[in-house]
């Protein structure tokens, strides 16, 4: 097995609109090591959210093929690439898309419900995530009753309940007040520093984005520039 979590290969996605074609993505040629957090970057239109979607097996490519722990998505089933959705990845989105009707503790679990491996230790995970995302005194909270930041960082809880490889994230302060963002942004770096798994963000927080060790830059549906921290820092 390639020891890349997940690997673009020559993906391009187009979309028929009646007679015209419209090119979102042409060629594109990356992959993710393992424990890595890459950056998304682009101005709005680039492609960013269709690249996500086709990393996560949402959506699937008009050419090229990827790769999800050496298996090209294409050439699974919608079950088998269903399961190894939920196995292998995380997800955490603008809004947080948690269920109401249920509390945070209950929401974060909720990927081990759907993956069929709910144990009798699943709570306590799910308390121990909730206590890394700094959310010890809110589990039992529903949606309703959490603030912006803190549904967010249920939702990155919950994106790692089933120890994932890989966790995409579309804009996941996007809809947060700077200083909120900010917070969110330092758990995420630090979540990606204490765990194994890598982590592939959309943001357009450059900022942020130049805080990441690398940042793939889109521009008109092409990669313009995969930069390295390394890159920027004139003494490494
Ligand atoms: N289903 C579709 N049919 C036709 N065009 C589409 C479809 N989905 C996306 N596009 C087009 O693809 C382009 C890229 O969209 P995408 O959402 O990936 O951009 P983005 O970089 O994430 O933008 P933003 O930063 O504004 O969220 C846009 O011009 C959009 O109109």
């Amino acid at each position: 097995m390639s020891r890349e979590v997940l690997q673009c290969h020559n993906v391009s996605r187009h979309f028929k609109l009646g007679p015209q074609t419209v090119e979102v993505l042409s060629h594109i040629d990356f992959s993710v090591e393992p424990g890595e957090l890459v950056s998304i970057v682009g101005s709005s239109g680039s492609g960013k959210t269709t690249l996500l979607n086709l990393l996560a097996g949402l959506d699937t490519p008009s050419e090229g093929d990827v790769y999800m722990a050496g298996q090209a998505l294409s050439k699974l089933g919608d079950r088998e690439r269903a399961r190894l959705r939920n196995q292998y990845m995380g997800f955490v989105f603008q809004f947080h898309h948690l269920l109401p009707e249920f509390s945070a503790l209950e929401n974060i679990v909720m990927p081990m419900v759907i993956g069929g491996h709910y144990r009798s230790d699943s709570h306590q995970k799910a308390h121990d995530l909730l206590e890394r995302v700094g959310m010890k005194d809110r589990a039992l909270h529903r949606p309703a009753e959490l603030s912006g930041g803190e549904r967010q960082r249920v939702a990155i809880a919950r994106a790692l309940i089933n120890e994932p490889k890989v966790v995409l994230m579309d804009e996941p302060t996007g809809n947060l007040d700077d200083s909120t963002s900010e917070q969110v942004h330092d758990l995420i770096m630090e979540l990606n520093r204490d765990s194994n798994a890598s982590f592939v963000v959309v943001t357009h927080n450059q900022e942020w984005a130049q805080q990441m060790p690398r940042q793939l830059r889109l521009k008109k549906g092409r990669i313009s520039t995969i930069q390295s921290a390394s890159d920027q820092d004139p003494k490494a």
